[in-house]
């Protein structure tokens, strides 16, 4: 009910009085369609199926009198034009109010999508390392779109509410001891109601972990679609993917059959309450045909809307597990916030003068465990130099350069800019200093160009160019067809991976950085093009500073200092080969190991 509340209050902050206009138009689409049945009593009369004037009730006398007052001759006309025109306006009224409802509805789910981007946006580095990106997709689509369900049926529910009162009130004038029988079984069924209301809260839970499972099961079967395809394991998710289906199918079928339940429940019981009171008030209490009539408007006007309140209420009690889910995510965003998106600089403002240096620093990725990723480390970048970070799969050179960049801060000890410590409030002006190359480069789907631009929209082609001959990649880029506006695929898949490799050093070059990270940008190189990449990276020395991951230590022949780490400790720092002399250090027997042709 709570996460109910907050998403109402949000909806109202976006749609403010517009949605006050939509409720007067539920509400008064509610009552015309309430006054248009209640006519049917008089018409019916006029046509002389009963007698108007045997019945002795108060809303019936009124209508009476008025319709008295028409000349006889055209009271018919009349009554069946004022029906039309009532039916005529409903209708009009109706069609603006659907429209204005999708206008709220669609505001609200933009403000939904783009807070919560942004949020995401705005987050540290930690929450991508313990949040599936699925569950983030998962949520950004299929619980967005039951959020605004919800929150829609809650408006309805409301209007349902307020205008089932209006009718309790005119029922109760109509007929204070009947109206009084009904509200007291539709209560007794409200109170037996509540069992369906609780299952239907198991079902929202069920369906939230099955969309989820959905989500994540897709994204990570076509993220891996070659490793599927290549050892064939097309039958084991092919399994996988029917029993989840299967699961969502009954998911839906059992909310299907708990919201039929309830109908069916209602009508059984609406047909013997109706029969009851029919039987009652003919066998007992001998009324009139007119009351009779009377008595089955009230019924079959209020009895229904028990109905509708109780399956818009299971429908929204389902889609609470959503509303869950986005405030947990929209939490764990603003504890993990580090910057605000409005506002922030676009400018590489600050180049790194001196140096970046880490004091006595230690990061573990899980606290309650005792493994430490990084333990005590103390080194020193120099500005405008190449710092090389060498050692075995695990020993922790990409959480190195993380702690180096600020993308996560360490457990103890202190990162320095230029002698300056890095904080929370001063990262972000730091990283913007930093271009970044990962092993997997990230492209767009779109063309070669776009993808440049990313880092400066305002580069014209020559400086495009420019950039693509530093990074080796200005030969193949020239044979494509297209040249730079050919479409590279999905995270560039129609490139080689040495070409991705090239784009993106081409990409980070563009930005003009104080500080090039690769982290192990070069592994798909051949020979020939790392040569070129390597003698492009010896004339940037002196203008930046770059700090380069390899396994393949023939790539780091130049640098002008290599750290060497084991299990998360530094046991070597110095030039290459003063290194390579020590004989009986670590780095000597990575050499030895890629001498001898094994992997380290
Ligand atoms: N997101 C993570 N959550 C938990 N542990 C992690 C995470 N990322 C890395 N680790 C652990 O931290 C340690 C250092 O990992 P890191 O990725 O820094 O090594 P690396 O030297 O870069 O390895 P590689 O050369 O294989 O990329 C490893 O033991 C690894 O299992």
């Amino acid at each position: 009910m709570t996460e109910l509340i907050y998403f109402m209050k949000k909806l109202h902050n976006v749609a403010g009085t517009k949605l006050y206009a939509n409720f007067i138009g539920m509400m008064l689409i509610s009552s015309i369609e309430g006054v248009s049945i209640y006519l049917l009593i008089p018409l019916l009369g006029l046509t002389g199926i009963f007698n108007l004037g045997s019945l002795t009730i108060p809303f019936l006398d009124n209508v009476n009198s008025i319709v008295h007052q028409i000349p006889e001759r055209i009271q018919f006309v009349t009554m069946i034009t004022l029906y039309v025109l009532l039916v005529i306006g409903q209708a009009v009224i109706q069609r603006n109010q659907t429209v204005l409802n999708t206008r709220i509805h669609q505001a609200f789910i933009r403000s939904l999508r783009l807070s919560t981007y942004r949020d995401l946006l705005q987050a540290e580095w930690k929450l991508y390392l313990r949040t599936r990106k699925s569950d983030i997709n998962h949520i950004l689509n299929n619980e967005l779109v039951r959020i605004i369900q919800g929150t829609s049926l809650a408006m309805k529910l409301a209007t349902t509410i307020i205008f089932t009162l209006i009718q309790v009130a005119f029922a109760l004038w109509l007929s204070f001891k009947l109206t009084l029988l009904v509200l007291l079984c539709g209560t007794l069924m409200a109170i037996f109601s509540r069992r369906f209301s609780r299952r239907a809260k198991t079902i929202g839970v069920e369906t939230t972990e099955l969309t989820k499972s959905y989500i994540a099961g897709i994204t990570d079967h076509f993220n891996g679609i070659k490793d599927i395809k290549t050892n064939m394991l097309e039958r084991q998710h092919y399994n996988w993917f029917l029993a989840l289906c299967k699961q969502l199918e009954s998911n839906f079928t059992k909310f299907a059959k708990l919201q039929t339940g309830t109908q069916l429940f209602y009508k059984i019981t609406s047909a013997v309450l109706i029969g009851l009171f029919i039987y009652t008030s003919f066998e007992v209490l001998h009324v009139s045909g007119g009351e009779l009539m009377l008595i089955v408007v009230i019924f079959s006007r209020l009895w229904p809307k028990f109905i509708t309140l109780q399956n818009s209420w299971e429908q929204i009690v389902t889609s609470i597990p959503a509303f869950t889910s986005l405030m947990d995510l929209q939490k764990e965003c603003e504890e993990a916030k580090e910057f605000e998106l409005r506002g922030a600089s676009e400018e590489l403002s600050i180049r790194m003068q001196s140096d970046i240096e880490c004091h006595n620093v230690s990061y573990r990725y899980d606290l309650n465990k005792p493994d430490y990723a990084l333990k005590d480390v103390n080194i020193r970048v120099p500005a405008n130099s190449m710092t090389a970070i060498v050692g075995k799969s695990g020993a922790g050179k990409s959480t190195l350069i993380d702690l180096l960049i600020g993308l996560v801060r360490p457990e103890s000890g202190e990162v320095l800019y230029d002698g300056v410590p890095l904080t929370a409030h001063n990262t972000l002006a730091h990283r913007r200093m930093v271009s970044y190359v990962p092993q997997d480069p990230f492209l767009f789907h779109s063309s070669i160009r776009d993808n440049l631009k990313l880092v400066d929209p305002h580069a014209i082609d020559e400086r495009l160019w420019e950039a693509l001959r530093f990074a080796a990649a200005e030969d193949f880029v020239r044979k494509l067809p297209d040249g730079l506006d050919t479409i590279i695929g999905d995270r560039g898949i129609r490139l080689s991976g040495g070409e991705r490799q090239r784009l993106v050093l081409a990409r980070a070059i563009l930005r003009r950085p104080s500080i090039l990270v690769l982290d192990e940008a070069t592994s798909a190189l051949d020979n020939e093009n790392e040569a070129k990449v390597q003698a492009a990276l010896e004339r940037l020395k002196g203008s930046m500073t770059i700090i380069v991951i390899a396994h393949r230590l023939s790539t780091i022949r130049n640098a002008d200092q290599v750290i060497v780490i084991e299990q998360g400790r530094v046991v070597q720092q110095g030039a290459y080969h003063q290194l390579s002399s020590e004989t009986r250090g670590t780095f000597s027997r990575l050499l030895s190991y890629q001498e001898a042709g094994l992997n380290s």
